[in-house]
């Protein structure tokens, strides 16, 4: 396994929040992590990313325990985080935010940046144009490829489709489908879109009140008394 997650524990001050979370994803897997608002995805990404300590459990990545390591040396060792929101910056063009994803390889920048943008047509056009005037979606796709710059193997994606317009969620689920198909990428998405995360994932972990309740095929979300009995949300 390429990341094992056992027990996980954590939260904010003395609330507790994920209450002992455990999976494990294979290199090269795509896995979903659906459930609705407040269940503790956010949270489980920021503590794999280790921006939440862990108060309990344990975090392995290729057998190296990074429970306690600091948010640099995960990233350095291959963790790459898409955050909710996107978090790009809006006062500096494309290029440059996706100069600000490349800080690892300084030398190599330019060919980095031109590799990752043979998969984002759509950026090519924009890349003198400033983050803040961006669409979501494209702010989004920036946020993928900027995420890339930084030659991750392992990418965690935050609600990609939060708050965009379907026709660039479309466009985000064929970028994200190329990179699971073509480049090897091992990628956790937490989601509450039933469509996307069922177009993308090979299997997909439902997760409740901070725990990971059950474990489902793409498929099986087309049965809404599934859906409405351990997602508590209606299709
Ligand atoms: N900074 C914080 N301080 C205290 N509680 C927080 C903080 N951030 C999140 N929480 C709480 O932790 C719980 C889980 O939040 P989290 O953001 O992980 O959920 P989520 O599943 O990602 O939901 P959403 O889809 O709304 O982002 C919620 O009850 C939330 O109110």
């Amino acid at each position: 396994m390429m990341l094992n997650v056992q027990g996980l524990r954590t939260g904010y001050g003395r609330i507790p929040i994920l209450n002992g979370i455990s999976f494990a994803v294979r290199e090269g897997e795509f896995i979903g992590i659906l459930g609705h608002n407040g269940m503790g995805k956010t949270t489980l990404l920021k503590a794999l990313m280790g921006f939440l300590p862990a108060t309990g459990g344990h975090v392995r990545l290729d057998g190296a325990d990074l429970t306690a390591a600091e948010p640099f040396r995960r990233a350095r060792l291959g963790l790459g985080y898409v955050p909710q929101g996107r978090e790009i910056f809006p006062g500096l063009s494309v290029h440059d935010n996706l100069r600000m994803g490349c800080s690892k390889q300084a030398g190599a920048e330019q060919d980095i940046i031109a590799e990752v943008l043979e998969e984002f047509p759509r950026l090519k056009r924009l890349l003198d144009r400033s983050g803040g005037a961006l669409s979501g979606g494209e702010q989004q796709l920036l946020a993928i490829a900027r995420c890339l710059c930084g030659k991750p193997r392992l990418i965690l994606l935050d609600e990609p489709t939060e708050g965009i317009q379907p026709s660039i969620i479309d466009e985000i689920v064929e970028v994200l489908l190329r990179l699971r198909d073509y480049s090897g990428l091992t990628m956790i998405l937490v989601e509450q879109n039933l469509d996307f995360i069922a177009a993308l994932s090979k299997r997909i972990l439902i997760i409740q009140k901070g725990a990971i309740t059950r474990e489902v095929q793409p498929g099986d979300l087309g049965d809404p008394s599934l859906v409405g009995e351990f997602i508590g949300i209606t299709t």
